[in-house]
């Protein structure tokens, strides 16, 4: 898996591949690995297909609860701290890379970062899966504060296009979400569409 989180002035972009593997097969290769798990508040899997789509129910189940309860929507660091409680206190059974990342009334954009062992880590942008370790040296180099919407969409399609062009386990399409204030926008490249390098 590659997946990708960015921040910008009026949302976040995430963004993924589409490839689930077992061993070298590949099971899927259009997975959805982009989850939503409440209003404008989405993570990106990483890790144990099994696992991660476990550990995203739960959090949806307890966010509806909440927003039910208090009437508002979640911010995102409520979603952040849910992913993490449940990612720390079962970290002896669990192989869940997880990226959270969302739009709330109360700061606006962020991202989470929450990798294997359960830590929770707030970043500008965030890369994770087994294709990050091959882009975060690009990612480092070319990420700059202060982009609009389409530079960021740019960023995250062309490192999820060099991890996926590397990593044997990424591959398959590349699925983006642009969260903002005004809502949700899902978007999508065809593998024969990837940027080539
Ligand atoms: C079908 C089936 C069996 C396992 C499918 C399955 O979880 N594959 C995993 C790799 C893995 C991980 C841990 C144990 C085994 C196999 C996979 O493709 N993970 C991708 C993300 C998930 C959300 C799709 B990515 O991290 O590569």
């Amino acid at each position: 898996t590659s997946i990708m989180a960015v921040q910008f002035a009026d949302g976040v972009v995430i963004g993924a591949d589409s490839r689930t593997t077992t061993g070298s097969y590949i099971a899927n290769r259009v997975t959805d690995k982009l989850t939503h798990v409440h209003d404008r508040v989405y993570c990106c899997r990483s890790g144990s297909a099994a696992d991660t789509q476990a550990v995203a129910d739960i959090v949806h189940y307890y966010l509806q609860l909440y927003s039910q309860s208090s009437g508002a929507p979640p911010p995102v660091h409520t979603a952040a701290s849910l992913f993490q409680k449940l990612c720390y206190e079962n970290k002896d059974a669990l192989s869940a890379g997880i990226i959270v990342a969302g739009w709330d009334k109360e700061i606006g954009p962020s991202v989470y970062n929450i990798p294997l062992g359960g830590g929770l880590f707030r970043q500008p942008w965030a890369i994770g899966g087994s294709g990050s370790t091959y882009v975060y040296g690009y990612c480092d180099a070319t990420y700059q504060e202060g982009w609009g919407r389409d530079e960021t969409i740019n960023f995250v399609k062309n490192t999820l296009a060099l991890a996926m062009s590397r990593d044997g386990s990424s591959g398959g399409v590349i699925r983006m979400c642009v969260i903002t204030e005004g809502g949700v926008e899902r978007l999508f490249v065809p593998g024969n569409e990837l940027p080539k390098f």
